[in-house]
C-alpha cells in the first residue's frame, strides 16, 4: 500500500495479559478437589476443549472461570509487555494498537478489558483499543497473536500474523508456519523494522 506508517496490532490475552496463568489460579481456587491441566501440560488453544477431554463436566466448570467477574480486570501483565507496547507506541511512524476478542459472554469482559487497558497504559490508550470478533477485518502490517489460526470473513488479511509463543502453542512445529516471537524479550523491534517500508 501507499501508507508509509507502520501499524501493528498487538493482541491482548496470551499476549499482554495472562490469561493462562490467571485462568489456573482462579480455577484451582474455585475447585480445589477437581483435576487440573497444568501450564505445561496444555495442548490447543482453546482451554475449555482441553478440560472438556479430561472429564466431560471440566468444561463448563473452565468456562464459568473466564465468565465470572473480575476475571478480565485481574489478569497480570505478562513480562515485559506493557512496556514494549509503550515504546513501540512512542516510535517514529508507527502506529499501535491492541485489538482483541471479547467472549460472547458480554457483561463483565468488554467492560474489564477497556479497564485493564486504562489501568495498565492510561485514559488516553483507550483511542487505541480495537475490540472485534474477526481480527481479519482490521488493517494492519503485522498482528502479533498467540493464537495460531485466526480467521474469519476476510480470506486473506492485510497483517502479517506473528504467533507469540504460549503454553498451548510452544510445541507445534510445521503445522505453524508463522515467523514467531517467543516473548517480549525477543527482538521484536528486529520484527517491526522487516516491515518498514
Ligand atoms: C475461551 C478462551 C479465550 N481466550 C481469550 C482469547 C480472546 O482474547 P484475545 O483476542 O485478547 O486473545 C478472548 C475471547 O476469546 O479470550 C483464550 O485465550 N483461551 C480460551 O480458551
Ligand atoms: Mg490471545
Amino acid at each position: 500500500s501507499a501508507r508509509s506508517r507502520l501499524r501493528v496490532l498487538v493482541d491482548m490475552d496470551g499476549v499482554l495479559a495472562d490469561f493462562e496463568g490467571g485462568f489456573l489460579k482462579k480455577y484451582r481456587a474455585r475447585y480445589p478437589d477437581e483435576p487440573y491441566i497444568s501450564l505445561e501440560e496444555r495442548r490447543g488453544f482453546w482451554v475449555s476443549s482441553q478440560y472438556g477431554q479430561l472429564r466431560s463436566d471440566l468444561s463448563d466448570k473452565a468456562i464459568s472461570i473466564w465468565e465470572s467477574k473480575d476475571f478480565f480486570l485481574e489478569l497480570e501483565p505478562l513480562p515485559g509487555g506493557v512496556e514494549a507496547v509503550k515504546e513501540m507506541a512512542k516510535m517514529d511512524n508507527t502506529d499501535v494498537f491492541i485489538c482483541t476478542s471479547p467472549i460472547k459472554s458480554y457483561n463483565h469482559c468488554p467492560y474489564e478489558k477497556y479497564a485493564w487497558v486504562e489501568r495498565h497504559f492510561g485514559h488516553d490508550f483507550l483511542d487505541q483499543v480495537i475490540l472485534t470478533r474477526d481480527k481479519t477485518l482490521v488493517c494492519g502490517d503485522i498482528l502479533i497473536d498467540d493464537k495460531p489460526d485466526i480467521l474469519g470473513v476476510e480470506s486473506s488479511p492485510s497483517w502479517e500474523h506473528i504467533l507469540f509463543t504460549a503454553c498451548h502453542n510452544q510445541h507445534l512445529g510445521e503445522s505453524c508456519p508463522q515467523r514467531r516471537l517467543l516473548s517480549w524479550e525477543d527482538d521484536w523491534r528486529a520484527i517491526l523494522d522487516s516491515k518498514r517500508k
